[in-house]
C-alpha cells in the first residue's frame, strides 16, 4: 500500500534549498534538455486554461529527467489583479518515477520564485559582461526579488536601480536590498547605462525600448508569458542576439518573441552544451517563459533534504 505524500512549505523549501547547488542542478537541467532525446528530458509545452472570467490563467507543467530519476508536475495559477493573494499560486505534485505513486505535494510558490531567479542567473553568468556593475529591475514583486539573490550569487553591484508601475513597491523593495538600490521614476531612467537589465513585471503592452539600452547590456527577460503579451519593444528584439529557455514553449507563449518576429540565436542550453556561443560582447536577451525541468529539479533537492532531515530526526530524536 502506498504511503500518505508528505506536504512540504514554502517555508522549508525556503530553508532547504541551496542556491548555489540549485544553480550547478538547473545548469545541467536546461542542457540536458537541449540535447533533445539524449539528454533524457522529458518535457512536453505546459498546458494553459485561461480563466477570461477571472482575468486568470491555469497552467500544468509535468516533467522528467531520467538521469535525475526525478518526475514531477507544477500546478500554477496566474491571476495578474490579485491584490489580498499573491498573483502566483503553485504546488508541485513530486512523484516515484518508478512506480507513479505520489511522494510528496510540495509549495509551488517558493519553488517558483526561487528557480525562475536561478535559471536567469544561469544565463546571465553565461551572457553578460563579466564585469557588470549596473542592475536594473523593471518590477518590484516576488521575481524582482527572487532575481537580486540569484544574481548577487555572480557578483555583488555597485547600484541597483528599480523601477515599478507602483512606486511603493518600488520603495520597499529598495530598503530591503539596502544602500546600493535607487528607486526610478521611469523604465528609461532605470535602464540608463544599466549592464543587466532584468524585466520582471506583469506589462502586457512594451515597456523597455531599444533606444535606452546600452550597447552590450544582457537583458532577462522574465515576464510577457502569454502569445499576446510582451515587455520588450519589437526593434529590441529585433537588433540583439536572442537566447531562451526553450524554443517550443517560446514559440507558442513568448509574445515579446512572437509578436517581433525576431530570430532565436539558440536556447542557453545549447550554449551550456558548447553547440552556439555565448555573444556577451552584444547586446544579448535570455527570454524565459518557464520550464517545468526546472521545478522538477529544485522539487528533487527539496524532497530529498527533507525526507534525510526526517530520518536524523527519527533517529536521533531530541
Ligand atoms: N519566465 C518565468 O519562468 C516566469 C515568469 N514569471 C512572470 O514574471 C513576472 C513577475 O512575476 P512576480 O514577480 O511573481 O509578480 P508580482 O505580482 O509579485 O510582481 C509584479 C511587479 O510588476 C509590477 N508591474 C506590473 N505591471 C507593470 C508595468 N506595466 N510596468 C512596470 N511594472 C509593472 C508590479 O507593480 C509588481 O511590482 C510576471 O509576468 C510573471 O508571470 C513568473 C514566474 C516564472
Ligand atoms: O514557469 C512558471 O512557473 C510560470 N511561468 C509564466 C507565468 C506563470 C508561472
Amino acid at each position: 500500500m502506498s504511503q500518505a505524500p508528505k506536504y512540504i512549505s514554502g517555508e522549508e523549501v525556503e530553508k532547504l534549498l541551496d542556491l548555489k547547488e540549485l544553480l550547478n542542478s538547473i545548469e545541467t537541467a536546461l542542457g540536458n534538455y537541449s540535447k533533445g532525446k539524449d539528454g533524457g528530458v522529458v518535457q512536453p509545452v505546459r498546458l494553459v486554461v485561461p480563466i477570461e472570467k477571472h482575468h486568470g490563467h491555469l497552467g500544468v507543467m509535468p516533467g522528467y529527467s531520467s538521469s535525475d530519476e526525478a518526475l514531477a508536475t507544477k500546478i500554477v495559477a496566474f491571476y495578474p489583479e490579485n491584490k489580498d493573494l499573491p498573483t502566483h499560486q503553485a504546488w508541485v505534485l513530486m512523484q516515484d518515477p518508478t512506480n507513479g505513486s505520489l511522494n510528496a505535494i510540495i509549495d509551488g510558490v517558493s519553488i517558483t520564485s526561487i528557480r525562475t531567479g536561478i535559471a536567469s542567473a544561469v544565463a546571465t553568468k553565461h551572457l553578460a559582461n563579466p564585469n557588470s556593475r549596473i542592475l536594473a529591475l523593471i518590477g518590484a514583486g516576488v521575481q524582482a526579488r527572487s532575481h537580486f539573490k540569484a544574481l548577487s550569487l555572480l557578483q555583488s553591484f555597485d547600484e541597483v536601480r528599480i523601477f515599478s508601475r507602483t512606486r511603493a513597491s518600488a520603495q520597499k523593495l529598495a530598503k530591503e536590498i539596502g544602500k546600493t538600490a535607487k528607486v526610478c521614476s521611469s523604465v528609461e531612467e532605470a535602464v540608463e547605462d544599466a549592464d543587466i537589465i532584468t524585466t520582471v513585471s506583469f506589462a502586457t503592452t512594451p515597456i523597455l525600448k531599444a533606444e535606452w539600452v546600452k550597447p552590450g547590456a544582457h537583458i532577462n527577460a522574465v515576464g510577457a508569458c502569454r502569445p499576446d503579451w510582451r515587455e520588450l519593444e519589437s526593434r529590441l528584439m529585433q537588433e540583439s542576439v536572442v537566447y531562451c529557455d526553450s524554443r517550443d514553449a517560446c514559440s507558442q507563449e513568448a509574445g515579446d518573441i512572437i509578436l517581433s518576429e525576431c530570430d532565436v540565436f539558440a536556447e542557453i542550453g545549447e550554449v551550456i552544451n558548447g553547440e552556439k556561443q555565448a555573444l556577451w560582447e552584444k547586446t544579448t536577451i535570455f527570454k524565459s517563459v518557464g520550464m517545468a525541468i526546472e521545478d522538477v529539479l529544485s522539487a528533487k533537492i527539496v524532497y530529498e533534504k527533507y525526507m534525510h532531515q526526517l530520518k536524523q530526526d527519527s533517529e536521533y530524536p531530541a
